[in-house]
């Protein structure tokens, strides 16, 4: 479960009171989801609120970016969950030596079998994402970009123990020297969420209520945002495509934003390179996993073989 950071209800009271709008803590209960941060439930006499502790990979230096782009896509209407303000109008505290803020709480669950309908609909919301972000000014170069999926590779090889992780290194090494920078300079830009997983995307009648973990949030090519999305979508807990559903989800996105004929045709090479991305931090975080804290590692090697999907599709 994805406490790293533990906070006693004393902790968490005096902390929510720096939050005017937050109101008075009423009580706290830690979320059993995610792998990157602390998340607490967070009940207050003004309703429910996230308390995020902020770990590892989100530097505090990211999270002015990360929380000015949800702000802005909330005001602009979209289901983002804002953060609220502290008495010095900041956004960010500290807690436990961590960054930390209070988020909305957005209604809704993620679906573990979406219809393709709804994949349709989780398509169609990231590409609002992306026009709903144009006129954010905020800038972050992307935190796990092409730069660090060679360092994250040079590290796993450091710390492969078994056959499996060492077999795995040796496939990433082969396809990050075929992959090498996919982001041309074509390719049309802007705030990408580069974390688009189910997961991430919470539905209520049906209907996207809330897209929420905007921590990998940078600028990037939004092909490859739609790269990463189509690779998490479209796939099984094994790696195998579900039928049908990268189709939907290109559809949905396409319903609200028409994919240049440059993206089009980059879309193979970044899915193999959303593949790579995203097999090389579980891979790193699986072997060098530590046991104490109560985090489950996720598997790399369902992530790599949908690289063999994109290969094909490039070809074809
Ligand atoms: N604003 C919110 N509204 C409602 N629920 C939320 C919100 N933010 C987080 N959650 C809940 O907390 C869980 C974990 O949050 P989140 O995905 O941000 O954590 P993470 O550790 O960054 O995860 P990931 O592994 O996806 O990077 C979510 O699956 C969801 O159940
Ligand atoms: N969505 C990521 C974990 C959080 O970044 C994964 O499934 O590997």
């Amino acid at each position: 479960m994805a406490v790293f950071t533990p906070v006693s209800d004393d902790q968490a009271r005096a902390f929510v009171g720096g939050y005017p709008a937050a109101g008075e803590f009423v009580s706290l209960h830690a979320i059993a989801e995610g792998v990157e941060n602390t998340n607490y439930r967070l009940e207050t006499t003004s309703g429910r609120f996230v308390l995020t502790l902020f770990e590892g990979r989100t530097d505090a230096a990211s999270l002015p970016f990360c929380l000015g782009l949800t702000d802005h896509l909330g005001a602009a209407g979209y289901p983002a969950a804002r953060p609220l303000r502290d008495r010095n109008g900041q956004w960010i505290g500290e807690l436990n030596g961590r960054p930390a803020a209070v988020v909305e709480w957005l209604s809704g669950a993620w679906l573990r079998e979406p219809s393709p309908d709804e994949v349709a609909r989780a398509g169609a919301a990231l590409a609002r994402f992306h026009l709903s972000a144009r006129r954010f000014a905020g800038r972050r170069a992307n935190p796990v970009g092409p730069l660090v999926w060679k360092v994250l590779l040079d590290r796993s090889a450091s710390g492969a123990a078994t056959a499996e992780d060492r077999q795995l290194v040796a496939d990433c090494r082969q396809a990050l020297e075929r992959i090498g920078d996919p982001f041309t300079d074509d390719l049309p830009s802007g705030a990408i969420h580069a974390d688009y997983f189910p997961d991430n995307v919470l539905f209520e009648g049906g209907q996207v209520s809330g897209v929420i973990d905007v921590y990998f949030g940078c600028d990037g090519p939004f092909a490859y945002d739609l790269a990463i999305a189509l690779t998490a979508w479209g796939f099984d807990g094994e790696g195998h495509e579900i039928p049908g559903a990268v189709e939907a989800f290109r559809r949905g996105y396409e319903s609200v934003r028409l994919l240049t004929w440059t993206e089009e045709k980059a879309l193979p090479l970044l899915g193999e390179a959303a593949a790579l991305r995203f097999t090389l931090t579980r891979l790193h975080d699986r072997i060098f996993h530590d046991p104490t804290k109560l985090v489950t590692p996720k598997d790399p090697a369902a992530f790599f073989r949908r690289t063999a999907y994109w290969r094909v599709t490039e070809a074809a």
